[in-house]
């Protein structure tokens, strides 16, 4: 099965392309100039297929969109959507990262709890009406400092009390088999299988 990432987020497509692996042959979205769509939706959902679709359209390819994003209490969910851009600028992971710690300056460990969310959505066409939708999600909470090297994002500041480090002191494998993302590929494979008439 050939299918379109409709993603820019260089981060995404390698742990996809990983998660992916045989049998589905993934392509980025740059490959076919499409650029980003209008994130309008109200909720990770409605992103991440209006993403999908999106990039559908622009290549007449089956399409995978991923909307995904920190969600910390402290915080009342943000930056959440926002997640890519809450610093002011698209996707400045380090200017994200200084505006978030800012806001939980002088909140202690226990009062940092987050969880990192990602929908994905397949449409087989643009107007497909039913699109396959599998979410997931990883807990955990946002440190005082950077931690780690790995991953990209909020990596660095998302603690997992499950492996007892930052997302970006976690080797890649473990970290797909265990995030969000992960989480959300498993899910979504189950959906394939049980879907007649998509052969991945
Ligand atoms: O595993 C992750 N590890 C760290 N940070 C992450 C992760 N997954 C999403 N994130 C953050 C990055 C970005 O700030 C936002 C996604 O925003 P989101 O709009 O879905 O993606 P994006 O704009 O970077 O690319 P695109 O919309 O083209 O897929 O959440
Ligand atoms: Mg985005």
């Amino acid at each position: 099965m050939r299918l379109v990432l409709a993603s820019s987020n260089a981060g995404k497509l390698a742990e996809l392309r990983d998660l992916l692996g045989e049998g589905i042959t993934l392509h980025a979205q740059s490959e076919f100039g499409v650029t980003d769509a209008e994130e309008t939706g109200l909720s990770f959902i409605e992103n991440a297929i209006l993403k999908a679709r999106h990039a559908a359209r622009a290549t007449g390819l089956p399409a995978l969109g991923d909307d995904s994003g920190l969600c910390v209490d402290a915080l009342g969910g943000a930056p959440g959507l926002y997640s890519a851009r809450y610093a002011g600028r698209h996707g400045d992971s380090d200017a994200n990262i200084d505006r978030l710690l800012r806001e939980l300056e002088g909140i202690p460990d226990a009062d940092r709890s987050a969880r990192f969310v990602c929908v994905l959505a397949l449409v087989r066409h643009p107007e497909d009406p039913l699109p396959l939708i599998a979410e997931g999600r990883w807990e955990g909470r946002i440190l005082q400092a950077r931690r780690g090297q790995h991953g990209f994002g909020y990596d660095p500041v998302f603690f997992s009390p499950a492996h007892g480090c930052s997302a970006a002191e976690l080797p890649p494998d473990i970290k797909n088999r265990d995030s969000h993302r992960g989480r959300a590929l498993k899910a979504l494979r189950t959906l394939l299988a049980n879907t007649p008439g998509i052969d991945t």
